[in-house]
């Protein structure tokens, strides 16, 4: 879905993968983060410069300008970079613990000011981690513990032991819940994505099934139209199958069809489609490839399955593949176009007397068989 305007303007035009989905969270947080921050500190400046809050030429006010001009900074710094996140998300909290030290030493009019070590707490947990996150609690303890001695106006010990016990809370609350939470992320991650293989692929040889298989093909074209490039697919279908599963039985079938599964996808290349698009029919695409590349192809996977010997129960099996070749010439060709041409040039190799490579010239509608072998 396309980003709004909005978005854009806040988080740039950073990318994330699928399975980056929490990070893509953590980054949209901390440019929220970056922003509402300075927009908050900028507040309080202008309370001083209207004068409803003056802080009567406090070096406060120097921190608080720093600490706005930083944020902003660094979220421009931020924008359509997520490679930055790590160092921005540490730099900002080191700001904001100078910025909220500087508030303890020298705005002693305004009591509730240690309230930003507790606000801070949730935010490093979830932009930092647990590490991250036990460090600052701890840092923020034994710095309020140690330094409310050195403040003009020091918390009685009864307010440092509240202020103490409630921080060491926070974050062993954050602590327990991010732990819980993460876990629960992982697991639900996890199981959308074996559902979401489940869902495209076919469950006995692991291959793409019709449906995924098409659809990456249509990217895939569109790609090939985007670069100029041609493509061709190949149509790859299993001799006399039939007989396989009657005279072995269906277990043997099933294991034939695996073994040739296993077989297709060794050997074409990562940038390659390989989906099982019916029974014992494979459909496999073939980016950047024009008709000779993939005839070559075609026939090594051919030889390759005739040598494939599967092993069933009864011993190894001599098993065949009659395959189509089809190259994508128009540019505005659909997959099922292609693929129907791959099918007519498969069935003439079944014609021809099968265990063979054909293709059709869409010129001349001839059968062009480029390699047969008798069995
Ligand atoms: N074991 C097994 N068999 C399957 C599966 N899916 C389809 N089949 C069988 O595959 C066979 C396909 O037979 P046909 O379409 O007649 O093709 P064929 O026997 O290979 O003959 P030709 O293609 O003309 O060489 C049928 O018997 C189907 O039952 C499967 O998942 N496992």
């Amino acid at each position: 879905m396309p980003a709004s305007p909005f978005a854009c303007l806040l988080f740039g035009r950073a990318e994330f993968h699928e399975s980056e989905e929490y990070q893509a969270f953590q980054f949209k947080l901390l440019a929220i983060v970056l922003v509402s921050g300075a927009l908050f500190t900028a507040l309080f400046l202008l309370g001083e410069f209207s004068r409803i809050n003056p802080l009567s030429g406090s070096p406060h006010l120097y921190s608080m300008s720093a600490f706005t001009a930083a944020a902003l900074i660094l979220w421009g710094l931020l924008r359509g970079h997520k490679e930055r996140f790590l160092w921005i998300a540490w730099s900002y909290e080191c700001a904001c613990l100078l910025e909220y030290v500087s508030a303890l030493a020298f705005v002693p009019q305004d009591e509730l000011r240690v309230l930003w070590f507790f606000t801070n707490i949730p935010g490093v947990y979830i932009l930092l981690g647990q590490r991250a996150g036990a460090a600052i609690t701890t840092l923020s303890v034994v710095g309020l513990a140690f330094g409310n001695a050195s403040l003009s106006a020091p918390y009685s010990p009864n307010g440092l032991a509240t202020l103490i016990v409630a921080l060491v809370y926070q974050g062993v609350f954050f602590h327990i819940y991010g732990n819980r939470s993460l876990s629960y992320f992982a697991r639900m991650r996890a199981s959308h994505e074996k559902l979401h293989h489940m869902a495209t692929h076919d469950t006995l040889t692991g291959v793409m099934n019709a449906r995924a298989y098409y659809s990456a093909c249509e990217h895939m074209i569109l790609l090939g139209r985007r670069h100029g490039t041609p493509f061709s697919v190949l149509f790859v279908d299993l001799d006399h199958f039939k007989s396989v599963n009657d005279m072995h039985g269906h277990a043997a079938g099933d294991a034939v069809l695996k073994a040739v599964a296993g077989a297709l996808r060794t050997s074409i290349r990562t940038s390659d489609a390989l989906g099982r698009v019916g029974g014992e029919e494979f459909s496999i695409f073939l980016p950047d490839t024009d008709l000779p590349g993939a005839l070559q192809l075609a026939e090594t996977i051919r030889r390759g399955i005739e040598q494939l010997m599967p092993v069933i129960e009864s011993g190894p099996l001599r098993i065949s593949a009659s395959i189509g070749v089809a190259e994508c010439r128009d540019r505005g060709q659909s997959m099922q176009e292609i693929q129907r041409q791959a099918d007519a040039a498969m069935y003439a190799a079944k014609q021809q007397g099968r265990n063979r490579v054909s293709s059709l010239s869409p010129q001349k509608s001839a059968v062009e068989p480029a390699g047969a072998i008798a069995l």
